[in-house]
This record gives structure tokens, sequence and C-alpha cells, in this order.
């Protein structure tokens, strides 16, 4: 019962599962203590007719309020323990469950993302983690020890006398069968509402993040009655789902409970015939009467253990998601980035296709190409972000795909067009490139990429909160953060965008100042789109349909007449000259 098709079911941890049989024991312990509420009542019940009936004496009050006592305190023993054991420990095994996600997305390749919907993932951190906590918590352990206490019950139930036990218990897996039988129901409804929740979410997220875009084109309206079209959608789900429940549910505590009417006529019955004495029919009404109620709260919350189902099966698959894994050191002997014949798709589709090259310590290597060529995807395998399908990645003789990413990414910096800042102050903006570099360090940087004199001119200088994303700065001024980050974390291999495509020719003079100073000793890798930036690289490759069409240096390409680079050289030449 509480093996590995257990564990997989409930995403539980072997602790988890450990405390939820521990759990359902002390629901058993504990129904069975209520259980021995009846029989005192039932003995009583018996001295008193045995005293009418023959003239036994009764025995005095105090056994009985002795015997009270004892019962109270022992029961409120055992259901201390059975809540211990089930709402306890829940909040340890979510915390490792919480954390083991964490640990599991950290350690996941960047296409497993990309493959996703992020509203989806973070439901599946979020929501998915707090069904299966109320489901672990409230149900588990009242139901499997439902289950157990029942089979208990009605072995001696069944061995009291067969007849009246079957008339008591028949209902049970009648009103199981019919939960069970309405599971796929339930769960595709659950599905359905969820779905269209998370739609609703992701309509909210979307409206948000392009507000101004909407004003622009003036289509608040549309925007907003798609957003309460999807939120109608999601309400009438979910009250589907809620109804749905609710007659199934009752339905099924109705049926169990005409386990009390059979047992009656049954025992009215054998009473007549003379097959059982007055005391055996009582004693079946007492347990009829207490057999059902473990089960209502487990009943009540059946729903969610079927479609807490659906959310451990997602979990699961974050678990069976392999890792991208490798060694934990990484020593190359330099950093020349070779491209050996790498292949590589997207879903199926090439994208590189044998493409070859060599970027060298202490050169800049500019990438070159028509847009979809595969300039971008070339540094994302550089820094091993994914994984080539053939051939080879290699940096300073060491194949990337042999180390682990993380340990890997320690030798590498990147400047990327769309920085990514964050709602903190600037200081912390730049200490993201060196954890323990001292706050003489991050200035040190900071200066150096040209950050200083506007970083000064805010109104808390370093300790300025930037606002989500930089959105406080300007391009830039943004772009300036991200140099310093990567000028203090001093990496031997630096990978960049062109980063100065979108700034006015001010605030470019700035950030190519503070590039020029990043550059030095170090592997670039730059993603190049303007002549500017390719005069100064020492090597231009250029990408042809993920193939090297040409490599050499600037000057000596433009010397091939019947060349891409010089071709597209020609074409932006032509294009600077355009006015509107
Ligand atoms: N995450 C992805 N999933 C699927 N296809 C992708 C993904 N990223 C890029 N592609 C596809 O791979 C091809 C090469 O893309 P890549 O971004 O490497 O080209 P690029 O030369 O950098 O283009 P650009 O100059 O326009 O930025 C394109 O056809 C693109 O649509």
């Amino acid at each position: 019962m509480f093996g590995e098709k257990f564990k997989r079911k409930f995403a539980l941890t072997d602790q988890g599962v450990r405390n939820a049989r521990l759990g359902a024991y002390w629901t058993v312990a504990a129904n069975l203590t209520s259980f021995a509420g009846i029989g005192f009542l039932f003995l009583f019940v018996k001295q008193l007719m045995d005293a009418m009936t023959t003239g036994a004496e009764l025995p005095g009050v105090l056994p009985y309020v002795l015997g009270l006592l004892a019962y109270f305190a022992l029961s409120f023993l055992v259901h201390r323990m059975q809540y211990q054991n089930t709402y306890g420990t829940v909040y340890e095994e979510v915390g490792t469950l919480r954390k083991g996600l964490a640990e599991r997305m950290r350690k996941l390749p960047l296409p497993f993302f990309m493959g996703r919907d992020l509203a989806d993932l973070s439901e599946t951190i979020m929501s998915d983690v707090k069904t299966l906590e109320h489901v672990w918590s409230h149900v588990l352990g009242y139901l499997y020890g439902s289950y157990i206490f029942t089979a208990v019950v009605a072995v001696v139930l069944l061995t009291y006398d067969w007849r009246l036990a079957i008339a008591a218990l028949w209902s049970v897996p009648v009103a199981f069968a019919l939960l069970f039988g309405s599971r796929k129901m339930t769960v595709k409804s659950q599905a359905e509402a969820k779905a269209a929740a998370l739609g609703v979410s992701e309509d909210v997220q979307e409206t948000l993040d392009n507000v101004r875009e909407i004003r622009a084109i003036n289509q608040e309206e549309r925007y907003l009655s798609g957003l309460f079209a999807a939120m109608d959608k999601a309400e009438a789900s979910q009250t589907m789902v809620e109804l749905g429940n609710g007659i199934v549910i009752n339905a099924a505590s109705v049926i169990m409970r005409l386990g009390i009417a059979t047992t009656i006529m049954v025992g009215a019955n054998l009473i007549v015939a003379g097959q059982i004495d007055f005391m055996v029919f009582f004693a079946f009404l007492l347990c009829v009467s207490r057999i059902y109620s473990p089960f209502d709260q487990s009943l009540a919350l059946i729903a969610e253990v079927f479609f807490s189902e659906v959310s451990a099966k997602r979990l699961q698959a974050i678990y069976d998601e392999p890792t991208a894994g490798g060694a934990e050191s990484f020593s190359p002997k330099g950093h020349d980035i070779v491209f050996d014949n790498v292949g590589f798709s997207y879903d199926g589709a090439p994208v590189l296709r044998g493409a070859s090259f060599v970027a060298r310590e202490g050169e800049v290597t500019a990438l070159v190409g028509p847009s979809g060529s595969g300039k971008t995807t070339c540094s994302r395998l550089a820094a091993r972000l994914w994984d080539a399908d053939s051939g080879s990645v290699r940096v300073g003789g060491v194949d990337v795909s042999t180390v682990d990413p993380e340990v890997l990414l320690g030798d590498y910096a990147m400047v990327f067009q769309d920085v990514i800042l964050f709602d903190d102050t600037v200081m912390g903006n730049i200490r993201l490139g060196r954890r323990d570099a001292t706050d003489e360090e991050v200035l040190a940087a900071a200066k150096a990429a040209n950050c200083d004199e506007f970083v000064r001119d805010l109104p808390q200088g370093y300790d300025t909160m930037i606002g989500e994303n930089g959105s406080r700065l300007s391009g830039g001024e943004r772009q300036r953060i991200s140099i310093a980050r990567a000028l203090l974390k001093d990496a031997p291999i630096l990978l960049m965008d062109e980063a100065t495509a979108s700034l006015d020719v001010e605030s470019e003079t700035q950030v190519q100042e503070a590039l020029s100073r990043l550059l030095v000793g170090k592997t670039v890798l730059v993603i190049a789109h303007r002549m500017r930036t390719i005069e100064n690289a020492d090597k231009v490759v250029v990408l042809e349909d993920g193939r090297v069409a040409e490599e050499g240096r600037p000057s000596d390409l433009l010397q091939q007449g019947s060349g891409l680079f010089r071709h597209m050289t020609e074409l932006q030449t032509l294009s600077a000259g355009w006015s509107i």
C-alpha cells in the first residue's frame, strides 16, 4: 500500500512515505479509540439490561468515572499523535519538496525552460506543491487510515455475524465505486478549470507586460474584453467542477449511509426469526452509527486526491527530466574556443550543419551572417547553454559538454543587448558579477565601465533601487551596468551580442570605451551586425545556412570580390546613406 507506486503517485520523498504510513497508522488508532467509546456505551447498556432482566447488581459510579477519565486521556494522546503525524510532518516534506524542486531547476538545461510556458512552470512550483501539501496534510493519513480501519472492523464484524456485517458494509465499496467511476470526469473537468485559470493569469501577465504598447495602439478595450471573456470562462469552468464534485460526493455519502437502513432491516428480520439476540443487534447499530464517519473528511476532499495526481505527475516530469551534468572541475589549457564540425538543430530543424572555426584567446572574433544563420546559436553552444548534436565545442582542449554547466560558466562573462537587471540597488546589480567582491572592487568596475558619473547623479547613488529590470535607467546606462558586472567577474571568455546597436552616439561612445577595457586579453566572441563592430575584430567568421562560408581578417575578406562578407558590407554602406 505504501510502496513505490504510492510514492510516485503523491510525489513523496522516502521520508514522506514513512510519515504518511505513520499518519495512517495513528489514524487507525484514533478511529479505534473513538470506537472504544462505543464499546464502553455498549458495556454499560449491557450491564443495565442484565440488571433489569436478571436482577444482577450494577457496579458503583466510581469505575465508570475512572473509566471515562482514562478514556478521555487516551483519546487525547492518540489524537495528538495522529495530528502530529499527519499535519506536523507535512510542512517538513513541503520544505524538502520546494528546495528539491529549486535545486532541480538549477540543474536543468536551458532548452527545458525555452520549450515551456513559464506561467505553467511557476504554477507547478507554487500551486501544484500547494495542492499536494493540502492532500498530504488533510487527506492521505485520514483516507489510508480509514481504509485500514474499515478492513479491521470488517474482519471483526464478519466473525461476529457475517449477515449483519454484509448489511452494514456493502455500501462502502459501492460508494467508492461511484467516486472512482467518476474519477476520469473529475480529473478532466479540474484540468479544464486549471487550464482556464492559467489562461487568465497569462492574459493578465501579458496585459501588464505590454501596457505601454497596448495604450500606444489604443487597444485597451479589445484587450480588456478578451481578458474579461477569459475570466468568465474560468469562473464557469470552476463552477462546473464544484457542482460536479458536490453531486458525486454527496451521492457517495448518502449511499454509504444506506448501510444503516439495511443493518436495521436485516437485524430486525434476524431478531424476529430468533437468530440473534437484541444485544448483538444493538452492538451492530452502534457500529454503523460510527463506521462511516472516518471517511467523511476524506470523501469531501477525494476530488483533490484525484486531481493531485495531475500535480504529482507534473512535478515528477520535472524530476524525470535529465539534468545537464558533467565534471565538477574545469582546467582548460588556455581559452581558445574551437567549433569542430558542429551540427545542431532545434526540435529537429537543423540550424548548424558542420560549422568549424576557432576563436582565439586574446582576440576578438566576430560572428556575422544573415538573420537566422545561427550566430546566436553558436554563442549559446560555446557556453553550453545547449549541447551540440554532433561534432564538438572545445575550450582549451576540453569538450564543454563534459563539464558541469555551473562550473563551466565560471569562466564566462556575457554582455547582451537585452540586459537583465534585477530590482535591487546599483551596487547589488553590479555585484552579481562576483558575489564576494568588496565595495571598492565594485566601485572600480563601475568607474571602468563609465557608470560612476550617472550613478552619482541618482538619488541614493550606488544604493538607489533601479526598479524591475532597471526600468529607471536608460538603455545605455543599463548596458554599462552589465559591462561593469562583466568587468567585476573578469572571466577569461566574453560572449557578446553587439551591445551598442540601439544606443545614441554619446552613449555608444561611453559604452565602447567601457568595452575596450573589458576585452583586453580575453577570448571574445561577438555577434556582430554592424561594420563598426567588425572593423575592430581580429577575425570575422561568416555563417551562411549553418556553415562557415568565409573566415579571416576583416580587411582580407573585403578584398574577396564575390564574398558574402563583402556583399553584406556593401549593403550596409548603402543603407547607411538612406534618409527619411
Ligand atoms: N529556442 C529556439 N527554438 C527553436 N528555434 C530557434 C530557437 N532559437 C533560434 N531558433 C531558430 O534557429 C535559427 C537560427 O537562429 P539564431 O538566433 O541562431 O540566428 P541568428 O543568426 O543569431 O539570427 P539574428 O541575426 O536574426 O539574431 C533561426 O531560424 C531561428 O528561428
